[in-house]
């Protein structure tokens, strides 16, 4: 994409005037040490607008998790800066990184991570739980409404599909209102018409709530989905896709050799 285009596509979407919910400045992240070191991030500045869907893409052992992990204060920077909104989680103690993600953050796994052992609901209300929150009735109502689980609240994730599992993990995700949603390969684990559904749900959130949405996906379909892809390779910003269609990523994908 020409700068041309590239700044055409910013004011087509607002980009260029959005708030930003998350930013990482410089970041780099470095496993392990010497020879063996892994450049996981090597400088990687990015922000991540509020109220918008971000995917991120790029070859396997681009750097994808790595970059969400540090976004989401599960794993640390090695130098640089992320930040949650005005909060610098680089300069956050373990403790002060736990209430953030607990209080500001929402997750979505590929393996829907949910509790065997607690109903559908059980699980939905559990980072409220943990915070000490009680739940806004009229929008908890308003999410199980939407993601369509009113008659499965009673259930066990065993007794539930992968759709359905992944549903309760996206209301789970929601109920705190997190300044971001964090979602690793969400559809990665269901098939294609659940995968979409699910999608479409993720999109309403951010379309209808103003939810912002950073997920990380190998599917161009899925990544169509955002409102922008964010390339990497080898650890680095490698382009940006505003308004992405399935065709659009995959030729990027292709360019980056994928
Ligand atoms: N805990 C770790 N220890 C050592 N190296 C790691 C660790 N986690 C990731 N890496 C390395 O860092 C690089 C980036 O990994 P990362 O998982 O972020 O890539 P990715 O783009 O998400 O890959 P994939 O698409 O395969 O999931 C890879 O070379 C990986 O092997």
């Amino acid at each position: 994409m020409s700068t041309e285009q590239g700044l055409d596509a910013r004011r087509a979407t607002g980009a260029h005037a959005a708030r930003v919910a998350a930013r990482t400045v410089e970041l780099r992240k470095v496993y392990g040490r010497g020879e063996a070191a892994v450049h996981a991030l090597a400088g990687v500045t990015l922000d991540i607008h509020a109220g918008r869907f971000t995917a991120i893409m790029g070859p396997s052992g681009s750097g994808k998790s790595t970059l969400m992990h540090c976004l989401a204060g599960l794993d640390a920077a090695t130098s640089g800066r992320v930040l949650l909104g005005d909060t610098d989680l680089t300069a956050l103690g373990d403790r002060q990184l736990t209430t953030v993600r607990r209080d500001r953050v929402g997750f979505v796994f590929q393996a829907f991570n949910l509790l065997p052992q607690l109903t559908a609901l059980e699980n939905i209300l559990l980072p409220l739980e943990l915070a000490g929150r009680r739940p806004d009735q009229p929008w908890l109502d308003q999410i199980v409404d939407v993601l369509g689980l009113g008659q499965r609240l009673r259930h066990r994730p065993s007794e539930l599909s992968g759709g359905q599992q992944q549903r309760v993990a996206v209301a789970r995700a929601l109920v705190t209102r997190p300044d971001v949603v964090f979602a690793d390969e969400p559809t990665g684990n269901l098939d294609s018409r659940s995968g979409n559904e699910l999608l479409g749900f993720l999109r309403r959130s951010v379309h209808d709530y103003g939810q912002t949405i950073v997920m990380v996906t190998h599917d161009p379909v899925a990544a169509s989905y955002a409102d922008r892809v964010v390339l990497l390779a080898d650890g680095a910003l490698a382009g940006e896709i505003f308004r992405p269609t399935p065709d659009a990523v995959l030729d990027a994908l292709r360019r980056l050799g994928v």
